[in-house]
C-alpha cells in the first residue's frame, strides 16, 4: 500500500507565494483531480511533487514506496512539454525515453497500438499533429512502470475516442494499486477524488 503524503507545503514561484500550507494524503488505487482557476497552482504542484520545483517549506514523501529511489524516480510527470526529437520516428522517441526512463513496462509496440499511433510508428515525430504528439507521450506511461502518475491536463488536444483510451489506461492504472494526480478543467472519466486549490492569480507577494 502506497501512501503519498504532502504536509504543509508551501510553494513560491518568481518570489511569490502560490499555495502555502497545503496537507493532503493519496493512497493506493486513488485517483486525485487538481482543480483550481488558473494560476491557483496546479501545474506548480505536479512539478513539485516531481521534484522539478523546490517547495518552499513543508514534507512531501511516499510511504511504502521503493526507499533506494527519490520520489522523482517514482514519478511519471507528463506536463505540456514533451520534449520529443522531431527528426526521429515515433518509435525511436518511444525507445529512446524507455531506455532513459527505466522501463519495466508493457512493451513498446503494446503500447503504441493502445494508444491508437501503431500506424505512425515509421513517421518522424515532428509531423505529428498535437494529439497524435500527446498519445505518444502518454505512451510513455506504459512502457515505463511508475506507480504515481502526475499528468498535467492530459485530455488536452485528444479526441473523444482517445480520451476514452486514457480513461481507461488511468483507471487499470488505480485498480492495479498506483497513484493518479491530474490536474486539470475537464472531466478524466473515470471516478476521481478533487483536490481544490482555490486562489487565482495573481499570488500574494512574498511578506518581506
Ligand atoms: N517559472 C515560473 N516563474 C515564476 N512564476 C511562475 C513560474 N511558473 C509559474 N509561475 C506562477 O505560478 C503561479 C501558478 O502557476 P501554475 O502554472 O502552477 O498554475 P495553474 O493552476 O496550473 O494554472 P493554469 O490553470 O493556467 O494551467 C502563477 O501565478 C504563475 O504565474
Amino acid at each position: 500500500m502506497l501512501r503519498l503524503i504532502a504536509d504543509a507545503l508551501t510553494c513560491q514561484r518568481g518570489g511569490r507565494v502560490v499555495f502555502s500550507h497545503l496537507s493532503f494524503t493519496v493512497t493506493s488505487g486513488e485517483a486525485v483531480q487538481v482543480t483550481g482557476p488558473n494560476g491557483a497552482g496546479k501545474s506548480s504542484l505536479l512539478r513539485l511533487i516531481a521534484g522539478l520545483v523546490r517547495a518552499e517549506s513543508g514534507r512531501l514523501v511516499l510511504e511504502g514506496g521503493d526507499p533506494e529511489a527519490s520520489l522523482g524516480e517514482q514519478c511519471h510527470y507528463c506536463g505540456h512539454q514533451d520534449a520529443f526529437k522531431g527528426s526521429l520516428t515515433v518509435a525511436e522517441n518511444l525507445a529512446f525515453w524507455t531506455d532513459f526512463l527505466g522501463g519495466g513496462g508493457i512493451a513498446a509496440p503494446a503500447a503504441m497500438e493502445r494508444l491508437g499511433i501503431a500506424h505512425l510508428a515509421d513517421l518522424p515525430a515532428g509531423y505529428l499533429s498535437a494529439g497524435q504528439r500527446r498519445r505518444l507521450a502518454l505512451a510513455r506511461l506504459l512502457t515505463v512502470s511508475r506507480p504515481v502518475w502526475l499528468l498535467d491536463e492530459p485530455t488536452a488536444a485528444l479526441d473523444v475516442t482517445s480520451q476514452a483510451v486514457l480513461a481507461s489506461v488511468m483507471a487499470e492504472h488505480v485498480a492495479t494499486g498506483g497513484i493518479i494526480l491530474a490536474a486539470t478543467h475537464g472531466p478524466l472519466g473515470l471516478p476521481v477524488r478533487d483536490l481544490s486549490l482555490g486562489r487565482a492569480a495573481p499570488a500574494a507577494p512574498v511578506a518581506a
